[in-house]
């Protein structure tokens, strides 16, 4: 026994489908404003539903009006997708979407020329099938042309649900040429096949649309985690990594170089008399001062060192691969540059270095007490020069 379900059923399940699935589309554009573009498709949605669900209206409205409305929304479907399509992929070119709207409002004009002169409904039908064979034609050939990565899935999954409309849409036409000037040609006989494909090809549309809203979230989190990552990481003052991934990142430098028997120096820099610079000239010459001291910081390094700020005017730089003399050349490098640093009235800015070699097994905290100590000792000396730990001086011998 052959099951063909009964067209009121068909037209009402496709249209409460198209229905349902406009309105998954919805929620999903108005919670997470999904994408410019996702209004087009969200609208596509309600005009199928609203172009199968006005069929059911033939007994109480015009038959005419029901057919004109209904063909109007359904040839309207292919240049929505598309245009939602191109304006979220940014090719909304005028004159491409013009043109497709174009041949939708052609083919509606000679299906409407054809049934006011009286054509019988083959034709009609006819014209209706070819000319939205021709748009699905056009929507395939610019869904083959879209080669952005992001897009593969969404797009393969909107170029399947074009094919099935058209392969429907192929068999539509085959049966009417068969029926060709027989009486027994009309449109139930193949509104189930119409709805189901239909239906079928918005469900292909549905998944292409949740995977696109998908990759959006996600692209999204990924950017906000990256900010936060890099806000976390870099000092926003100095530019300089900040005190919490020094942290992390500085017992790692440590083990590696330990690993490769290279080795590491570590500089502890601190600002002489900062707070009077505060004083004098106020907080914001001040954060000026430590964003000049942080590009001075990264001109003497080289890739792979490790410059950080640790909080107020205290700096410190891993470098790597750099044993005790280059270590102190890099030094005094740094607090010559900075000495050239100019306060607003002239005067100039000076730096104290403590400065420790590290020798495995010395850990980062041992490391960072003996340039302390050599830090302080710099201080004690009068400022404004490089000191080295006594550690250095044991590991020289
Ligand atoms: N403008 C500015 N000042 C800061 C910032 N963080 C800390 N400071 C100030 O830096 C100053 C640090 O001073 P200290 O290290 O205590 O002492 P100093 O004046 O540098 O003197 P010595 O270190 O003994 O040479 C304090 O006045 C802090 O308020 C900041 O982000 N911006």
């Amino acid at each position: 026994m052959r099951w063909v379900p009964d067209v009121g059923t068909a037209l009402l399940f496709g249209g409460l489908s198209h229905a349902m699935m406009a309105a998954l589309l919805a929620v999903f554009w108005w919670r997470s404003r999904s994408d410019k573009g996702f209004g087009w498709w969200v609208a596509n949605e309600l005009q199928l539903a609203l172009a199968t669900l006005l069929l059911l209206l033939v007994a109480w409205l015009p038959a005419g009006l029901i057919m004109c409305v209904s063909n109007a929304l359904l040839l309207a479907s292919a240049p929505a997708m598309e245009t939602g399509l191109r304006i979220a992929l940014g090719r909304a070119h005028r004159s491409a979407l013009v043109c497709r709207w174009l041949v939708a409002a052609l083919v509606f004009g000679l299906w409407l020329a054809s049934w006011l002169m009286g054509a019988g409904y083959t034709s009609r039908a006819l014209i209706f099938s070819l000319g939205l064979l021709v748009q699905l034609g056009l929507f395939a050939s610019f869904l083959l042309g879209v080669r952005a990565a992001a897009w593969r899935l969404p797009v393969r999954l909107l170029l399947a649900s074009v094919l099935i409309v058209a392969l429907a849409d192929g068999v539509r036409i085959i049966q009417l040429l068969n029926e060709w000037g027989s009486a027994k040609a009309n449109l139930a006989s193949a509104l189930p096949l119409l709805t189901l494909s239909g239906l079928f090809a918005a469900f292909l549309r549905l998944c292409a649309m949740l995977v696109l809203v998908h990759g959006r979230v996600e692209q999204g989190l990924r950017q906000a985690q990256a900010e936060l990552e890099r806000r976390a990481n870099v000092d926003a003052q100095s530019g300089l990594a900040s005190r919490a991934h020094f942290d992390i990142a500085a017992p790692q430098l440590l083990a590696n170089a330990a690993r490769q028997g290279l080795p590491l120096s570590l500089l502890l820099c601190d600002l002489d008399h900062f707070k009077q610079v505060n004083d004098r000239f106020g907080h914001q010459a001040g954060d000026a001062v430590l964003r000049e001291f942080g590009a001075a910081l990264r001109q003497v390094v080289r890739e792979g060192d490790l410059p950080g700020r640790l909080g107020g005017d205290e700096f410190a730089v891993l470098l790597y691969d750099c044993d005790l003399l280059r270590a102190e050349q890099v030094a005094e490098r740094l607090r010559q540059i900075t000495t050239g640093l100019q306060l607003p009235d002239a005067s100039r800015l000076s730096l104290s270095i403590g400065l420790c070699l590290i020798t495995p097994p010395m850990s980062f905290a041992q490391a960072y007490r003996c340039a302390d100590q050599a830090l302080y000792a710099a201080k004690a000396a009068g400022r404004n020069c490089v000191q080295r730990s006594m550690a250095a001086e044991v590991s020289l011998s």
